[in-house]
């Protein structure tokens, strides 16, 4: 079907235009293809079997360094040297002692007093670059064509700041020069696990990838890096294969063929992966395009008009625009990678019927049977050998990994039908041509959860989670929090109950509009000490620096989506928090998380318990106020959506009430609206204290120390005291002790009494369902003697 389409709709000038291309492509096939590395040489083919290179693409020795105006800081003890620690400065080459000033003559001091400065500019420059970057997802989305991944003219400036030596730890995964250009810029030092590990096999052996690893550990640059480096070195070769008079070298630069697809399941994660590939891609002229549902599909397809050679995109979106004949699109037989980014939600309902026609449209690898020949009939122009050449990388920081998913992989589509769905990833992962020596490289641990994160819980009845949930915010209140649940109505009750006790929350749900979804993001993004409350769309890969807790407000369905979830926090380098809310119902559901998490214990978040009967006095008040302003709201949507249908159906509206109805009802109103005015007086006056504990002394604060939300609250109260004051409060307020304690410094501080053994929760699970059964019990016995007597009663008569 996915032929027939393509071959439909494909307008006549793109048939000519493909020949043409296809003759470039039959040209970069006939040339001799290099293997850079060989076995002995590489240190990763523990990990991925044979090191046969795939494809035509440059070893980094062939390309000269001094074209890019960089050197890369090389090692002093070449191989011998791996597995070291990093040369000291004097060792560095005289290349990169220029760089460093040092070799100019210039004084150690006259260095330091540039380097100053120079840190000063970049900081400014960061931050424009930053507000840059976010501008341009949602232009690019949109189809404002005005940001390729090209660089700008004061990059060279700031290379030359850089001290390479630092870089040191990449120098074995010998990437292109102007791929390390984008890395000093970005200031990764060294590369992540699993960058260290897919780098040398999807980029120098020409692997597929199956990649797992913990979240946040940079699996974005894990399978963007091989693809950048992979794509340069073929231009490179191209390009020295061509005539010195340098007329075709444009044509191989702009050869605007589709080379990358890669697909992610939410919206914002493509816009977040096209930023980051656009960052690595920055001095290497390749365009990066997100395709994303949500937006204007015009301006996307003018956007796809500007052939970019990378695709970023959600399943729905891209194949509308293929089933729609998207001539950049459908031209799928010049594609040398497949990604799937978070391929386990892939698999999952809602994605994997888009996401089947798409991997049905790949031209199949060179095992072909009769019926991959025929669904392959839309790239007939393609030779075997460049089929082969796609790539295929399967991301996620949870793949479920079967035991024998290589074997599966073998056997290959002898044993998947065509009309097999793609319901795991192994038939995934086969059916997007998936050879059976993929490097399979899993670096996660048993318990699957982030390194630097502690996970805690709070135990406590379902109408007390507003309270523990505005507790934390109010008391903790330090650094970025995302509060996670899992039904868009409880995201609703929860973000309008905090908004009455003034707290300050961003939400995020699929029900919004795509552009309201993304300038929630970029609120949060803004505010160091941003709430977000959002459903599980903001669980994969949303890389939010300065999120320091998640709170799991409804615990989710499945231990892959709490993983997900909790790896908002403790990226990169930084630790983090999470804390779930678990009430008597959740408590098997949070014992088989533990189980799948390999946890024996789990820490109870600490809570200073004298605060409770204030946090629940304003949230009674709230919790008023919610229900009158709901109702209220709800009345008035009845009467609208009457009084429209009227209009539509061209009907009058006829008042059926009595005189006595109407008088009855304005009074009602009345009394609901001054009820409300006082209900919000008095949560105003409550308010604009700030959250006291019980044993709360007026003269002296203490406690769990000074939030943002407390700390305004100080303020306001000293504003309310001195009207007249003009000068600064925050210079008259003394806060002695300790500053706002957040989630994970109040955790470690706790003590290791806080632990809660899985065996005591199973012994405290055993005896509620021992309790329910007794319940249940005791009522069948009473309705038994209930119905005894009744018939006693009825013979009687
Ligand atoms: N080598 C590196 N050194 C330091 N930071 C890095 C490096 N590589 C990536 N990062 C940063 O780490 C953060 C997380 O990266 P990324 O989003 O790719 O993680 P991930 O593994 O895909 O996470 P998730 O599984 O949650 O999607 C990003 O901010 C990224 O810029």
């Amino acid at each position: 079907m996915a032929s027939q389409i393509s071959d439909k709709k494909r307008p006549k000038k793109t048939k000519k235009r493909s020949r043409v291309e296809s003759v470039e492509f039959e040209r970069i096939n006939s040339l001799n293809w290099n293997p850079t590395l060989t076995e002995k040489d590489d240190d990763f083919s523990f990990l991925i079997g044979s090191n046969e290179l795939e494809g035509g693409f440059l070893c980094l020795e062939e390309i000269d360094e001094s074209e890019y105006n960089l050197g890369i800081a090389k090692s002093t003890g070449g191989s011998e040297e791996k597995g070291k620690t990093k040369p000291k400065k004097q060792k560095v080459d005289t290349k990169n002692e220029e760089l460093n000033g040092e070799a100019k003559g210039e004084s150690k001091e006259e260095i330091e007093e540039v380097g100053k400065e120079t840190k000063q500019k970049k900081k400014k420059k960061k931050k424009k670059k930053k507000d840059k970057i976010n501008k341009d997802a949602v232009n690019e989305a949109e189809g404002n064509e005005e940001s390729p991944a090209v660089t700008d003219g004061n990059d060279d400036q700031e290379q030359d700041s850089v001290d390479e030596t630092e870089y040191y730890a990449w120098n074995e995964l010998r990437l292109h020069p102007l791929l390390m250009k984008s890395i000093y810029a970005l200031k990764f030092k060294e590369p992540t696990p699993i960058q260290k590990a897919c780098i040398p096999a999807g980029a120098h052996q020409g692997k597929d990838v199956v990649g797992a690893a913990e979240t946040g550990s940079g699996k974005t640059l894990a399978f963007g890096l091989p693809i950048l480096q992979r794509l340069l070195e073929e231009r490179e070769k191209a390009e020295r294969q061509l005539p010195e008079n340098g007329e075709l070298d444009e044509k191989v630069a702009s050869a605007g063929l589709l080379r990358a697809l890669i697909i992610t399941p939410t919206r914002e994660l493509a816009l977040q992966v096209t930023d980051h590939l656009k960052e690595a891609a920055r001095h290497s002229n390749f365009r990066v395009v997100p395709i994303v549902g949500g937006m204007s599909s015009e301006k996307q397809e003018r956007l796809l008009k500007t052939r970019p050679e990378i695709v970023v995109g959600t399943p729905g979106r891209l194949w509308e625009l293929m089933s729609g004949g998207d001539t950049h699109l459908v031209e799928l037989h010049s594609l040398s990678f497949f990604v799937l980014d978070e391929a386990d939600r892939m698999i999952e309902n809602g994605h994997f019927h888009e996401l089947q026609s798409i991997v049905d449209m790949l031209p199949m690898a060179s095992k072909s049977t009769d019926d991959d020949s025929q669904k392959s009939q839309n790239c007939e122009t393609v030779s075997s050998v460049q089929r082969k050449k796609r790539q295929t990388f399967v991301f996620s920081a949870t793949i479920a990994l079967s035991a024998d998913f290589r074997k599966k992989l073998k056997r290959g589509s002898q044993k998947s039908k065509a009309n097999d769905e793609l319901n795991s990833i192994e038939t995934l992962s086969e059916r997007a041509g998936m050879r059976a020596d993929a490097a399979i490289i899993d670096l996660t641990n048993a318990s699957i959860l982030a390194n630097k994160l502690e996970e805690s819980f709070i135990d406590c009845r379902e109408e007390d989670k507003d309270g523990y949930l505005y507790y934390i915010l109010s008391v903790h209140g330090q650094g970025r929090t995302i509060v996670f649940c899992t039904s868009i109505a409880a995201l609703r009750h929860i973000s309008s109950l905090l908004r009455i006790l003034g707290v300050n929350v961003w939400t995020l749900h699929a029900q919004m509009q795509q552009r309201a979804r993304l300038k929630a993001i970029d609120r949060f993004r803004g505010h160091e000490h941003g709430i977000l409350i959002a459903t599980d769309v903001a669980a994969r890969g949303l890389d939010i620096p300065g999120v320091r807790t998640v709170i799991h407000y409804q615990l989710p369905h499945s231990a892959e989506v709490y993983v997900h979830r909790s790896g908002r926090t403790a990226r990169a380098h930084s630790d983090g928090c999470s804390i779930a809310l678990i009430t008597p119902n959740d408590t098997s559901k949070f014992a088989a998380l533990c189980k799948s998490f390999s946890k024996d214990n789990f820490q109870r978040f600490p809570l200073e318990m004298s605060y409770m009967p204030e946090v629940m006095k304003r949230l009674s008040l709230a919790r008023q106020i919610d229900k009158i302003s709901r109702k209220d709201s709800q009345d008035k949507a009845k009467k609208n959506w009457l009084e429209r249908s009227a209009e539509l159906m061209e009907l009058d509206l006829e008042d059926n009430d009595s005189e006595e109805e109407r008088v009855n009802n304005h009074k009602r109103k009345k009394a609901t609206s001054a009820q409300l005015t006082n209900l919000q007086e008095e949560l105003k006056s409550l308010l604009s204290r700030p959250l006291q504990p019980k044993t709360f002394s007026k003269r002296y604060l203490a406690g769990a120390g000074v939030s943002p939300l407390l700390q305004n609250q100080l303020e306001e109260l000293a504003r309310q005291k001195n009207p007249n004051n003009s000068g600064d409060i925050r210079k008259k307020m003394i806060v002695i002790g300790q500053d706002c304690v957040e989630p994970l410094q109040a955790l470690r501080s706790a003590g290791p009494e806080t632990k809660l053994n899985l065996k005591d929760m199973a012994e405290k699970r055993r005896d509620i369902t021992e309790l329910r059964r007794k319940r249940k019990e005791t009522k069948k016995r009473l309705r038994e003697q209930r119905r005894k007597q009744k018939k006693k009663l009825q013979g009687k008569e």
